[in-house]
This record gives C-alpha cells, sequence and structure tokens, in this order.
C-alpha cells in the first residue's frame, strides 16, 4: 500500500460518530470499506470527498471506491431524456440581425436542425450577411436540410420573421466587463428594435446583445413590444456552463447533472445550488463546499475565460446552442422551465427591470414565470442583480 494511504472502516465512521461529527473526510488516495460506507449511511454521518481529485480509488485490499459504493446506495438513476413533443412547430422565418460569431453559428444550427424554412441574415458590414446565407445553402447539398438562407444589409430582410434574434453589437475583449459596452451596443439594438418594430411587428425577440439584461431593456423600450416578445438569452448558456463544471467535478455525464443560473448574465449571476442535482441527489453527496463553490466561480467566470483566450472576439459556440435552446422551447420542441431574462412584473419580489428567472416559453413567447422555491441568500442574490441592473441603466 502506497505510504499515507488510508484505509476508511467502520471504525472511523463511530468515531466521528462518538465526537459529534457529522462528516468524514475522504483525501486523495483513501480507500472507503462497503462497510465504512453502510455505517456512514445508517448513522447518517456523510462521508465528504472533500479535496479529493479523482474520489477514492479502485479496490486494492476488499474495499471498494467512494464513488461505486454512493452510486450503488443511490435509487437508480436514469437521466432525464428531453422531452420530444410531436406537435414541435415548424418556424417560417427565422430573422438573424448580426452575422457575426453568434449570429453565423445560430444560422448553422438552425440550418442543420432544419427546424425553420427561411433564415434570413442581417449584418452592417457589407458582404459578411450574403456570405454567410451563402456558405450555409452550399451545405445543404449534405445536410439535405430545406432551410434556405438569404443574407444582406437591409432591414427589410427582416420582414416576416416569427422569431428575431439579435446578436449585432461588439463584443468585449479582455479586461472588460459586458457592463462597459452599454453605450457602444445600445445604439446598435435601438436600429435593430427599428428595423423589427416596422417590419416584423408581430415577431418574438431573442436578444442576445450585451451587456443582456440591459440591452433587453433597451430592447423592449424600443420596438414597445408586451414582454412576452421580449426574451434575453443568457441563462441557457450560464446554466451550461454550471451543469459542464459540476459534471467535471464530479466526474459524470452532463446529463446526470440539473442545474440552472439565474440573475444578470454579469457579477451578480445567481447559479441555484439549492436545486441543483447529480443524478437526483444534492450537490453537497458529490462534492464538498470547496468544490461546489468552484463551480459556481467556474460559471460565473466562463465567459470572462473564453475572452482571455481569444484575446478579440468571446465564445460563439455554447452560446449559439443556448439561443436554440430557446428557439426549440417556443416551437415546443422542448418544454419546463428555462432559464430566461424577462422583464419581471412582482415575481420574486421585483419589478421593473429585466431579470434571468425560470419561465416557461411557448408559441407566444413567455408564458409564465415559474417562482421556485429558492433559500434565502439565493432570493438576496437575485434582488441584489436587480438593483445593480437598474442603477447600471439608471432606472
Ligand atoms: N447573451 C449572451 O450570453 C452572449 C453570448 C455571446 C455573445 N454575446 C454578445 O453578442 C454580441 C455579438 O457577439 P459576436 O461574437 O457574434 O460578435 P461579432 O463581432 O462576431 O458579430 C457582431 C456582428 O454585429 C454586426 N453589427 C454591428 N452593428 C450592427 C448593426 N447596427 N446592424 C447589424 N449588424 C451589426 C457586426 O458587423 C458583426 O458582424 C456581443 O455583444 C457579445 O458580447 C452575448
Ligand atoms: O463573456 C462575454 O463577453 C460573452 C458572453 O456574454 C458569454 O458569456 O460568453
Amino acid at each position: 500500500m502506497a505510504a499515507g494511504r488510508r484505509v476508511i472502516g467502520a471504525e472511523h465512521v463511530e468515531e466521528a460518530r462518538a465526537r459529534g461529527r457529522i462528516v468524514v473526510e475522504i483525501l486523495p488516495g483513501d480507500i472507503v470499506t462497503a462497510l465504512a460506507s453502510e455505517t456512514a449511511q445508517r448513522l447518517g454521518i456523510r462521508l465528504v470527498d472533500g479535496p479529493i481529485e479523482r474520489p477514492a480509488v479502485a479496490r486494492t485490499d476488499g474495499g471498494t471506491s467512494l464513488r461505486r459504493v454512493l452510486y450503488r446506495r443511490s435509487p437508480k438513476w436514469v437521466a432525464p431524456k428531453p422531452a420530444t413533443p410531436r406537435n414541435a412547430r415548424r418556424l417560417t422565418k427565422l430573422a438573424l440581425i448580426g452575422a457575426g460569431g453568434v449570429g453565423g453559428t445560430i444560422g448553422h444550427l438552425a440550418a442543420n436542425a432544419d427546424l425553420v424554412d427561411e433564415i434570413a441574415l442581417i449584418d452592417i458590414t457589407p458582404g459578411l450577411a450574403e456570405a454567410v446565407a451563402l456558405d450555409l445553402n452550399h451545405a445543404s447539398g449534405i445536410s439535405r436540410t430545406r432551410a434556405r438562407a438569404v443574407g444582406g444589409t437591409d432591414a427589410a430582410l427582416v420582414s416576416g420573421a416569427d422569431v428575431v434574434v439579435v446578436t449585432a453589437g461588439r463584443p468585449r475583449t479582455p479586461g472588460m466587463s459586458r457592463a462597459d459596452l452599454i453605450d457602444v451596443n445600445r445604439r446598435v439594438v435601438q436600429a435593430a428594435a427599428e428595423a423589427i418594430r416596422t417590419q416584423a411587428p408581430g415577431a418574438i425577440v431573442i436578444v442576445v446583445t450585451n451587456p443582456l439584461d440591459e440591452m433587453t431593456v433597451e430592447m423592449l423600450r424600443a420596438t414597445g413590444f408586451p414582454r412576452e416578445r421580449v426574451l434575453g438569452m443568457a441563462g441557457t448558456l450560464d446554466s451550461s456552463r454550471f451543469r459542464n463544471a459540476l459534471a467535471a467535478a464530479a466526474g459524470v455525464g452532463p446529463a446526470d447533472v440539473e442545474a440552472m443560473t439565474l440573475g444578470s448574465h454579469g457579477d451578480e449571476m445567481a447559479p441555484i445550488v439549492s436545486l441543483s442535482r447529480i443524478r437526483g441527489r444534492p450537490l453537497d453527496v458529490f462534492l464538498s463546499p470547496a468544490r461546489i463553490d468552484a463551480c459556481v466561480k467556474d460559471a460565473v467566470t466562463g465567459g470572462g475565460q473564453v475572452v482571455a483566450l481569444r484575446k478579440s472576439g468571446s465564445a460563439t459556440l455554447a452560446p449559439a446552442h443556448a439561443a436554440i435552446e430557446l428557439i426549440d422551447h417556443i416551437r415546443g420542441a422542448r418544454t419546463g422551465p428555462v432559464p430566461v431574462s424577462v422583464m419581471l412584473d412582482g415575481e420574486y419580489g421585483i419589478a421593473g427591470v429585466v431579470l434571468g428567472v425560470p419561465c416557461h416559453l411557448g408559441r407566444a413567447g413567455l408564458v409564465s414565470v415559474e417562482e421556485l422555491k429558492l433559500t434565502d441568500a439565493e432570493l438576496a442574490a437575485l434582488r441584489a442583480a436587480a438593483e445593480a441592473i437598474r442603477s447600471r441603466l439608471g432606472l
């Protein structure tokens, strides 16, 4: 046996109990015997895989790995499959204002999923939207999908869209916060809003441009559309990052993790730990408090990590998937609560500001905001996020 390696047996658990402790920490390399696990279970003591990197080692001396014990003792876990309702609607026209990194990728995913008849790309940079549209159409000979793409600089291309996604505007560069983009992107969002208001007055708008919550407020103001038809995309992206971090930390697949982030798409992001689950069980069954905190931090800083690596420009692939997730909820291909930035009207005790909250979406946009039972600290984080957005907008 390697020096320093301990075999955690039932006696360690009994001893912890005698000392009034409720956890036994497992260190890297420790072996947890099946008897220790059973005793812990019986006495209600948790075996915490504290600073461990790959929890517990495989059996070498008749012991068993902590992870295998936990799984065996868990109720049989089957990752829920996303529902694929038969009546998912195919969109008629998806307009993408901004055909850069995120807009172009949304076009690619939408064309490949064949969820729409026509994709119109509009970009202020001459030739860019036409080029992306041509490129997408060139791929259809392989994908054999029916979606046809058109592109140009003319705002009239938005006409007749049932969903418009706005990604037009500047991304941040290293050293900037998303909030630093308010002034430059406000004008871009106002121009997009004018095109949508006049050309596609019945459309549902998904705002992606940063700073997301503030730009969604601008879109609401400038279009005059009801809150049901102006949705901000960020929560689906941040939640995906949080699930990815948790899955990696626990050594499980992303489908084993359910987790959501609410609040702002910025420093006041609020990953909801109390309701997150790994294989249907609370996070602290699998992860120490320090590791959960690290996953929260990873979600909050995920966008910045990509910006720092890319040096010019920000993430495009995950954000595009996250926008498609919202489109799928709108067209009925996915159901259930999904985090979206919407104008609040008293939900969670907040009104008059846009914030990421769990929503049910449908073909008319926002159907309802779901009010989850959050901890006092999580509720306070949502309210702090609302105040921060208000102050950035001078509301
Ligand atoms: N909400 C989120 O989760 C999220 C995720 C990723 C990116 N973003 C934001 O989305 C925006 C776009 O990111 P990107 O990576 O696609 O940037 P990008 O620079 O690749 O593309 C932006 C495009 O907008 C175009 N544009 C600028 N002004 C325009 C106007 N008035 N009309 C039409 N087009 C115009 C530009 O020509 C450019 O092609 C940024 O603000 C970024 O911060 C948000
Ligand atoms: O981080 C950014 O600036 C882009 C985007 O908001 C993201 O989260 O990837």
